[in-house]
């Protein structure tokens, strides 16, 4: 792994808070049916999201929102000649997705491969209503015809820089860092 220097903070603790309330009532405005509604948070920091806005909707409208799990590993094929592609490794969803709405989590949205691996296995589990996506970052960069319904912010980058994104449950410290790969 190539080392990295840190550029900028881009969000803070409290910021992330305010952006995940903010997205929490964009969810609701779009939603008309809350009894459809589930969460898939994609491993690993797409969980704290799902579970965090799963929390947030109880609190404002007193509605459990099932929150599922998808874990998507790359798996580098040495055959392949666009790198490691991501594959789903784990799934613990313990409702069934058919008719349902459904809001898929990721923290950072970059080629979008991830998120066409996540839609692979959803459909293999069933046929939900509607599938969105929700991320913290939009960095660009697509790969694929993928965009995000919901979006914490919009961070134009280059190809030599990252986001790291750190949540407490995973990292034990709340902050989104723009880094830069160094040689
Ligand atoms: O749009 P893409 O190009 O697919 O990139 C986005 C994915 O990359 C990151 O995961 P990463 O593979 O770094 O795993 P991690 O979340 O476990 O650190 C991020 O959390 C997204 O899941
Ligand atoms: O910059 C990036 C790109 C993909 N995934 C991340 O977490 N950060």
């Amino acid at each position: 792994m190539s080392a990295t220097r840190e550029k900028a903070q881009l969000m803070s603790a409290s910021e992330i808070d305010r952006t995940l309330v903010r997205l929490a009532h964009e969810v609701l405005e779009k939603t008309i049916d809350l009894e459809k509604l589930a969460f898939i948070g994609i491993r690993r920091r797409g969980i704290p999201m799902a579970q965090r806005l799963a929390k947030k909707i109880e609190e404002l409208e007193k509605v459990k929102v099932p929150v599922g799990v998808l874990d998507i590993k790359l798996y580098r094929d040495d055959l392949s000649t666009v790198g490691p592609k991501p594959v789903v490794s784990d799934t613990k969803i313990d409702f069934s997705v058919l008719g349902k709405d459904v809001v898929l989590m990721d923290d950072v949205l970059y080629t979008g491969r991830t998120i066409r691996a996540a839609l692979d296995a959803l459909f293999e589990l069933g046929r939900p209503a509607r599938v969105q996506l929700l991320v913290l970052i939009d960095r660009g960069h697509r790969e694929l015809p993928i965009e995000a319904q919901y979006v914490g912010r919009k961070v134009p980058t280059s190809s030599r820089e990252i986001i790291e994104v750190k949540f407490q449950e995973i990292d034990q410290l709340e902050k989104v860092l723009l880094v830069e790969k160094v040689d």
